[in-house]
């Protein structure tokens, strides 16, 4: 093989917005600890700005080429691709189909026996254990290039979690100094005592959402529910009198919907770090899809994953997998009620969820510790980004 000077010293991420935010999510804020972290320089290549304006509220739909964070943001479709110039990495996020452009350059690099850039498709999470013996193997591809596999998870023997170096700290400063206030009110969020209970809720619509709300609504103590303007609103909207005849389209974000003893307040959508900052400031957190559900966890604060369903319940799998992890140290009674209820919420069943709420008290300080305890330990040693670049170098 040739050195790879003909090779551009970055790296290459693909992505295809399938649905929702979760792929363009994922990549982005690998995208950005590339950079941050470890000073590589990186161009993310995404085809729909539109879903990635609504996480990056600043990005320009209308432009071919920008720049965030240091990063070079390409909108590309199959159709016309802009100029593609091999880097030392090439991701391709989630299996997503490359352009054949891409996939061109790298067998004329082949065919002229020049090195091509180290190809990856980096995977879903899950927590289930055959991830371990997935992670990091070779694929010959038909066209004779090879395609490695990177698999985020739970254990030493996979590609890790994204996590941010100083998240930790950056959490524990958050918590302690009580910023929940200064960002309530940057959001347009009145009359929030520091007492109340506040929920955040980021789900996909189900019937489980009544259930929380009815629940929570008898409560003694004022609760809100932070809901972003989408799919949970969705779910809400038609039990809130004052609000049930509204579309999605016509509710306004800084609006607030009584309902018993809660407020339902809609929020904007936030960039990233307004998400996260969210998450660290509510007492519970509802989480979905892949990144809210690990932010959640980084938050170290009781949540509820409803996760992304698949064909034949498969979900189910994963989410077993995931809170046989997250449950392994907890007493025996507050784990089978803290499942009982995750996997009520996922099943959308609004009597037997009603009836696990009951059965398990969110707030109680024992769970809110071994959320704590999770988000310290659940990393181990090293973060997916590191462990990214750890697995480039060794190739
Ligand atoms: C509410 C909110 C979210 N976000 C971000 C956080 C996350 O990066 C992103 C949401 O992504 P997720 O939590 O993963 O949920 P999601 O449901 O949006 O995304 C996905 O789930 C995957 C499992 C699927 O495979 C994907 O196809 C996709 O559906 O949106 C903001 O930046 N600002 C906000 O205000």
């Amino acid at each position: 093989m040739n050195t790879q000077r003909h090779l551009k010293p970055h790296w290459d991420i693909f992505c295809v917005v399938v649905d929702n935010y979760g792929d363009i999510g994922v990549t982005w804020r690998l995208a950005k600890q590339l950079v941050d972290e470890h000073q590589i320089s990186v161009v993310l290549w995404v085809d729909d700005l539109h879903s990635f304006g609504h996480i990056l509220p600043s990005l320009n739909p209308n432009l071919p080429v920008q720049y965030f964070n240091g990063i070079k943001i390409i909108h590309w479709n199959n159709t016309n691709i802009i100029a593609f110039e091999p880097g030392q990495v090439l991701i391709e996020a989630f299996a997503c189909e490359l352009p054949s452009t891409v996939i061109n350059s790298l067998i004329t690099l082949k065919d002229k026996q020049l090195s091509q850039p180290i190809w990856l498709n980096l995977e879903y999470l899950s927590a289930e254990t055959w991830v371990d013996g997935c992670h990091g193997l070779p694929s010959l591809q038909a066209n004779g290039l090879k395609k490695w596999f990177y698999f985020p998870g739970f254990t030493d023997n996979t590609g890790g979690l994204l996590r941010e170096q100083p998240i930790s700290k950056m959490v524990t400063q958050w918590q302690t100094e009580n910023k929940k206030q200064l960002l309530f009110t940057q959001l347009g969020l009145t009359n929030i005592d520091d007492d109340d209970i506040v929920i955040s809720v980021f789900s996909y619509e189900t019937p489980a959402l009544e259930s929380l709300l009815n629940h929570f609504a008898q409560n003694d103590t004022k609760v809100h529910f932070l809901v972003p303007k989408g799919r949970s609103l969705f779910t809400l909207l038609p039990l809130l009198d004052c609000a049930f005849d509204l579309k999605l389209s016509q509710v306004q974000p800084g609006s607030q919907y009584h309902y018993q003893n809660a407020i339902v307040h809609v929020l904007p959508m936030t960039d990233q770090q307004g998400y996260d900052q969210l998450l660290w400031s509510c007492d519970i957190n509802i989480v979905r899809g892949e990144d809210s559900f690990l932010r959640a966890q980084w938050a170290g604060k009781p949540f509820i994953w409803h996760i992304y369903p698949q064909e034949d319940d498969y979900h189910f799998e994963k989410l077993n997998a995931f809170l046989d992890k997250y449950c392994q140290q907890w007493p025996p009674a507050l784990a089978v009620s803290y499942r009982n209820l995750v996997t009520a919420f996922n099943e959308g069943e609004r009597e037997k969820c009603t009836q696990r709420l009951h059965e398990l008290d969110l707030q109680q300080q024992s769970l809110q510790d071994l959320a704590q305890n999770w988000a310290q330990s659940a990393i181990n040693e090293t973060d997916l980004t590191s462990r990214l670049v750890q697995f480039i170098k060794s190739r």
